[in-house]
């Protein structure tokens, strides 16, 4: 689905990207994970046809990307809710600008809003919810429009331990019920091995290592002693990319 080949990115005179190369198969998720400062959001963004390639290509489904796509959902860090809108008319948003029909809208809405189970929220202002509920509300804005690439930008970082776990668990349940090409950002090397199948564990501007996960998929992993030797297998390549990055 997404073919990266000798990408080269920066801002200014530094790269904030330096030849990356990457493939991510369709309907897999993929975890970028690095220290502060190595690219993540930049790769991300032009995944999302945010920023412009300059030097290098990216295919999505074998075509070069050239802006943004429609069938790109994005959720990044600070929900972008509209205030003035409640939540049933914040999810039906991108429906309604995609002109589909009043009566398709409606029962397109409710079903996402159940099968998220905020159903009881959708009177409500994003004011009014806390941190979790905003995360399930942006969830299911983006999901109604049935994208089949969905990009997060730390999606889950502004929420607490469990609620955090929690929105995890749905990610990955919403992703086995409809399955779609996913590529996060996360800080977290438990989120990482937790929702990403293949793990690429970059260090300043470049890729340090691809990680294949095998248990990826695997609600109750957390419990098992496997998901730690694979989170202490990234840890071992971030630190790794710190040490070298200070030689
Ligand atoms: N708009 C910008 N203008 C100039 N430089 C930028 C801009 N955005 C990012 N950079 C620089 O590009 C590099 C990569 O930034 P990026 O935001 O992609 O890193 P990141 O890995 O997502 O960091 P973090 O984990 O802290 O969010 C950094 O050196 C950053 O200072």
């Amino acid at each position: 689905m997404i073919r990266i080949k000798n990408l080269h990115f920066s801002y200014g005179p530094d790269e904030a990207l330096h030849d990356i190369n990457l493939s991510i198969k369709k309907n897999t998720t993929c975890a970028i994970i690095g220290p502060s400062g190595c690219g993540k959001t930049t790769l991300l963004y032009l995944l999302a046809g945010l920023l412009n390639i300059k030097e290098g290509e990216l295919l999505i489904n074998g075509e070069k990307l050239k802006g943004s796509r429609r069938k790109t959902g994005v959720i990044l860090q600070d929900y972008g809710l509209l205030p003035w809108k409640n939540v049933w008319d914040n999810v039906a948003l991108g429906l309604k600008v995609r002109g589909i029909n009043k009566a398709d809208i409606h029962e397109e809405v409710n079903q996402i809003l159940n099968e998220l189970d905020i159903g009881d929220l959708k009177a409500k202002y994003p004011a009014q919810l806390s941190g979790g509920q905003k995360q399930r509300v942006t969830i299911a804005r983006t999901l109604v429009t049935k994208p089949d690439l969905l990009l997060l930008d730390e999606a889950t970082s502004a929420l607490d331990a469990m609620t955090r776990e929690n929105a995890q668990n749905l990610i990955l349940k919403l992703y086995k019920k409809r399955p779609v090409t996913i590529v996060f950002v996360t800080h977290s090397i438990e989120e990482a091995v937790f929702l990403g199948q293949e793990i690429v564990v970059m260090e300043k501007s470049k890729i340090r290592k691809i990680i294949d996960n095998p248990y990826f998929g695997d609600a109750e992993i957390r419990s098992r002693i496997d998901y730690y030797n694979i989170c202490l297998e990234v840890r071992r390549w971030l630190e790794e990319g710190r040490s070298y990055e200070d030689i």
